[in-house]
């Protein structure tokens, strides 16, 4: 029986591949035509060339991309559907036959949500679940779930397809995050497939798929929003460069390529920032007071000089009054408008009036002077030397870079605007200029772009016009797509960021990450316990509609400048608008290995975010005491070697002060395979601070010298809980020298 139903799997599969093939050959015969015509020279009829192209690319692409796992599930319906089957499979892509018969739903369409949720007591129409385990186009395993609260007992509804899920999580780990379409969980699904608007929070303890989720949420919402989505982006943030490298291969594979992801260090265009304060500084850089001091800091660079000024135009003199200053200022403050946009009214202002004073001056002594020389006289007057010092004095034009720069550098220009502030607070802030920008300056050039606009305001014109360009060409590939019979399959937006000769032939990813202003339709946050209310405020205003999905888990905050409760943190933000979701299953970390972390969390005085664990592990959590650092070195190593020869990856684990003498020792005795940091994640022994461990995990985990980990970090019971729980498989803590295993253990 079973070999009859594995059978015929392998044969409906086998047709899928089919189909798939049949498909990807008849899009590329159809790009070959379309791009042998010959559409003559104008813009128009070339670019609606391109976007056909560009959408049997796509779909060229996404027909290619699926490869492997194309189908990984089954349902038998009770009731047959709508075109009369009562087997609805279930894979990465939807299908269709020749009759446009479906052959293959999407995991994300309305109708594959039973896959994920059905269970004895809420079938959702089914009667039964099939995983379907593939190896290349092969089917080689089926799993069977059947709905009938008779023929099961409580515990068998409460893991999905457990073959599949168990075999998925005890694959080796490979230093890049997978995706987990074919084994999605119940509670899982119900945070993919929440509602688009509004803010979701997900909280979970460590291993509990808030990532994965996370991901999977962001490649549902663009699959059933993608009209809204796909013109305004989805962006993902998460805490640092290593854990985006981590993640990067995750959307892809699901078929999307239209998000931008970044870490906290990368929110400004232009800088690339990876360096960390101290937390004290990080702290208060984070702090929301640093926004009223920025704003502080751009009011005070618009300057009314105390005395009259004279100055010179072409021989001319004129007397430049403060009270004339004032009021152009004034004025031009009353538009509205960012600094810089604002200088251009101001300079405006004070032409005029220097105008007007030079005329009555001229006609005074008899000169006749009628409209076309006050133009010329106004053109002198703008280019001379001395205006344009006494401008520039009252008003001078700034960039973002500059400003924060300045105010580092300047003791007293900060002293004039912290008046409250004590002198070693105000230290905090000292650097000298040309220092490189942190990730905690970020927020900072942020929130001073927002208030100085432009710097060369001609620049928001030219890029109204561009936006107006884009607008147009969407239109004109909406009008293609509808007509080539694609619709559903390639997005208007993906085509226009094929023309070849228009401004906006950049996607919307790309152009989103370049463009500072750009807001996003849905942003990502991950690891968001970790932002402070700085670095919140840049992402609420790339989201005006505040469509977000905060993941995190507040027990592991352990950034200097971060919040321990998601009240706290939002509160202050968008008050109660959130609503909260809550992961409960560990699918990481082993039961003893939860326990051991859970333990001295709770003996150093962390709560914690309890959460079930699926799996158990062979090994014991040790904890080897060492005599001198030497040995602990010698330890540290023998343990690697260890854990490296069972298979998998393997991360070191080890306070500040000790990583320079562990990765020399690494380096000799793994060479290549051995790498601290981020080079680190592709190689099978990493090197690794707790922060950079921070979302990472490994098969194999050696923790080094927890009592150092607490005591050189901010928040210290928080990182060791954070390293001690990365691992899938084994842990092992190594003791320094006169150091007690911790507490709880
Ligand atoms: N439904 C699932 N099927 C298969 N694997 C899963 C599932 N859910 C989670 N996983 C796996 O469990 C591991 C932990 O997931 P993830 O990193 O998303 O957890 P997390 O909650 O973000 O953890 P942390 O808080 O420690 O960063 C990953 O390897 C992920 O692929």
């Amino acid at each position: 029986m079973a070999d009859t139903e594995l059978a015929r799997e392998r044969e409906y599969v086998a047709g899928l591949y089919a189909r798939l093939d049949s498909l990807r050959e008849e899009a590329e015969r159809e790009l070959t035509t379309v791009r042998r015509e010959d559409v003559g020279g104008n813009h128009q009829s070339r670019s609606e060339r391109d976007a056909y192209a560009r959408a049997y690319e796509d779909r060229i692409s996404q027909l290619r991309e699926v490869g492997e796992r194309l189908a990984f599930g089954r349902l038998e319906l009770i009731d047959p559907d709508a075109d009369g089957s009562d087997l609805r499979y279930i894979g990465r892509i939807g299908l269709r036959d020749e009759n446009l018969e479906p052959l293959l739903l999407d995991w994300r369409a309305p109708q594959a949500r039973a896959f994920y949720q059905a269970t004895a007591a809420t079938p959702l129409g089914a009667r039964a679940r099939r995983h379907l385990t593939t190896k290349g186009r092969d089917v080689v395993r089926i799993e069977d779930e059947v709905f009938d609260s008779t023929l099961l007992d409580e515990e068998g509804t409460q893991l999905q397809g457990e073959g599949a899920l168990l075999a998925a999580l005890s694959a080796q780990r490979t230093g890049q995050m997978h995706d987990i379409v074919s084994t999605i969980q119940a509670e899982q699904d119900r945070v993919i497939r929440s509602d688009l608007s509004g803010v979701l929070v997900v909280q979970g303890g460590p291993g509990t798929g808030k990532t994965a989720v996370a991901l999977h949420r962001a490649a549902y919402l663009l699959y059933t929003y993608r009209e809204r989505l796909g013109s305004s982006g989805v962006l993902v943030v998460g805490p640092s460069r290593a854990f985006l490298q981590y993640i990067n291969a995750v959307l892809p594979s699901l078929g999307e390529t239209g998000v931008v992801l970044s870490s906290l260090g990368q929110l400004y265009p232009g800088v690339e920032a990876t360096l960390e304060d101290a937390p004290a500084v990080a702290a208060l850089k984070g702090s929301a007071e640093m926004a009223a001091l920025v704003k502080r800091a751009v009011r005070s660079r618009q300057r009314v000089p105390e005395a009259d000024q004279t100055l010179e135009i072409n021989g001319e003199k004129l007397v430049l009054q403060p009270s004339l200053i004032a009021d152009a200022m004034a004025k031009a403050r009353e538009s509205g408008k960012p600094y810089n946009e604002g200088r251009v009214l101001f300079v405006k202002n004070v032409l005029t009036q220097l105008t007007k004073q030079l005329t009555e001056q001229l006609r005074r002594r008899g000169s006749t002077v009628d409209e076309a020389d006050q133009a010329y006289l106004r053109e002198d007057i703008r280019t001379a030397y001395d205006v344009r010092v006494a401008l520039n004095t009252a008003w001078i034009p700034l960039t973002p870079e500059k400003l924060i720069e300045d105010l580092y550098a300047r003791p007293q220009w900060l002293t004039s605007l912290t008046g409250h502030w004590s002198k070693a607070k105000r230290e905090l802030l000292r650097r000298d200029r040309g220092s490189e920008f942190t990730v905690s300056d970020v927020p900072l050039l942020d929130e001073s772009a927002e208030l100085l606009g432009d710097y060369e305001p001609g620049d928001a014109a030219k890029k109204r016009a561009e936006k107006a360009q884009r607008r147009r060409d969407i239109e004109n590939a909406k009008n293609a797509i509808r007509n080539m019979g694609v619709d559903g399959m390639v997005s208007a937006e993906s085509v226009v960021s094929g023309f070849a000769e228009t401004t906006a032939s950049l996607t919307t990813a790309e152009r989103a990450a370049s463009d500072r202003s750009w807001t996003y339709g849905h942003i990502v946050v991950d690891e968001a316990q970790e932002l402070s209310p700085m670095q919140w405020r840049v992402l609420l205003r790339k989201s005006p509609l505040r469509s977000f999905t905060i993941v995190g888990d507040v027990a592991q905050a352990s950034s200097a400048a971060s919040s321990t409760s998601w009240d706290a943190t939002l509160s202050p933000l968008i008050g109660e608008n959130w609503r909260l979701e809550e992961l409960t299953v560990n699918y990481r970390t082993p039961s003893q290995i939860v326990d051991a972390a859970e333990r001295v969390a709770h003996a150093n005085g962390l709560t914690v975010t309890r959460s079930r664990s699926v799996r158990t592990t062979e090994w014991p959590v040790s904890a080897d005491e060492t005599t001198t650092d030497a040995r602990l070195v010698d330890r540290t190593l023998q343990l690697a070697h260890e854990m490296a020869a069972s298979g998998g990856t393997v991360a070191v684990i080890a306070p500040a002060s000790r990583t320079a003498e562990l990765a020399d020792a690494l380096a000799e005795s793994f060479g290549n395979d051995a790498g601290a940091g981020v080079a680190g994640l592709s190689r099978t022994v990493a090197l690794l601070e707790p922060p950079e461990a921070k979302g990472l995990e490994f098969d194999s985990v050696v923790v080094v010298s927890p009592a150092g980990i607490v005591a050189e970090n901010t928040r210290g019971a928080s990182a060791l809980y954070v390293a001690m729980t990365r691992s899938t498989q084994r842990l092992a803590l190594v003791l320094s020298p006169g150091e007690e295993p911790p507490a709880g253990l």
